[in-house]
């Protein structure tokens, strides 16, 4: 018999997807359809598939869902026109550019000219900074993995108040915005990287452990603490197969709930994306 507590994310951002359908219904009964376009430059094929699983839950929920597809020799300019149209779209709430972007294309200054209003990514440091000062009464999109990662472990039942939380890796996709996410939850955060001494030491005291390193099978039995809450970030393709940053096999019997991956943190992602999105048409123009 095994004594594994699987966090299942699939069923998770499904009764997510379930719950937004009630809202976009009372959207639309008002003549509100929320839309999200999604601006993917270039074509890599990862990024095809994450666009298609967009439009699919977008479907799924009644949001109607856009793609502007580019060449990845498009200029700056030419991006930044892009968006300045998809800002003076009334039909679009939700604007999101997928990441990341050709060298000649500078990720920031495209990120700040989305309307802060429409960043259903929740990286313009208008949204950033909210989260950073933990303004919680101003309009604020989380960004989408972070947040799909506190709903996992909330919905999952387990008390994140007061627990030590230990993050590995600084990245401002999830990283650093997840600690911020965390301390607005009362935990107590500590964030390793690629300098920190004694990682192993600092990962085995956690009671809530989240793996964003992008590096396959990382966090071992050692650096996993008997009965903590494990959440594994990784998306890594190895030899044609998604691994995850947890070497999942060693690690599941020592650890409490733990996240699989795929159908961890990946489904949330979008789920909440489509959450920021019908949030976004809620306030539009209101
Ligand atoms: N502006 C921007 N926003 C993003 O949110 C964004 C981005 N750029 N660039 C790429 C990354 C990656 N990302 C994923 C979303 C869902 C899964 C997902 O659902 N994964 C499935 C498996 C899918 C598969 O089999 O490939 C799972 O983990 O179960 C994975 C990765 C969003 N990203």
């Amino acid at each position: 018999m095994s004594n594994v507590e699987l966090i299942d994310g699939k069923q998770i951002a499904s009764d997510i997807r379930e719950e937004l359908k009630g809202r976009v219904q009372e959207l639309k009964e008002e003549g509100r359809v929320p839309g999200i376009s999604v601006v993917l430059v270039g074509d890599n094929p990862a990024s095809q598939t994450y666009v298609n699983m967009k439009d699919k839950a977008a479907e799924e929920i009644g949001i109607y869902s856009d793609k502007k597809e580019v060449s990845d020799d498009i200029s700056e300019q030419e991006l930044l026109g892009i968006i300045d149209d998809l800002n003076n779209d009334d039909e679009i709430d939700g604007i999101l550019v997928q990441l990341p972007l050709p060298d000649h294309i500078d990720e920031h200054k495209v990120i700040e000219s989305i309307d802060p209003a429409k960043d259903v990514d929740g990286f313009h440091p208008v949204n950033t900074g909210r989260l950073f000062s933990g303004q919680q009464d101003k309009l604020r999109f989380d960004p989408c993995t972070p947040k799909g990662i506190i709903e996992l472990i909330e919905r999952q039942g387990i008390d994140i108040e007061g627990k030590d939380a230990v993050i590995l890796g600084r990245s401002n996709i999830v990283g650093k915005p997840v600690a911020h996410l965390l301390i607005e939850k009362n935990a107590t955060i500590t964030i390793c990287h690629s300098r920190t001494d004694d990682l192993a030491g600092k990962a085995s005291s956690a009671d809530i452990l989240v793996a964003a390193v992008g590096r396959p099978e990382f966090v071992t039995e050692d650096m996993v603490k008997e009965g903590a809450c494990v959440i594994d970030v990784g998306i890594n393709r190895v030899d044609g197969e998604l691994v995850g940053d947890v070497d999942f096999e060693a690690v599941k019997e020592k650890a409490g709930p733990i996240t699989p991956v795929p159908g961890g943190v990946g489904p949330m992602t979008i789920a909440m994306l489509m959450h920021n999105t019908v949030k976004a048409r809620e306030h539009h123009g209101v």
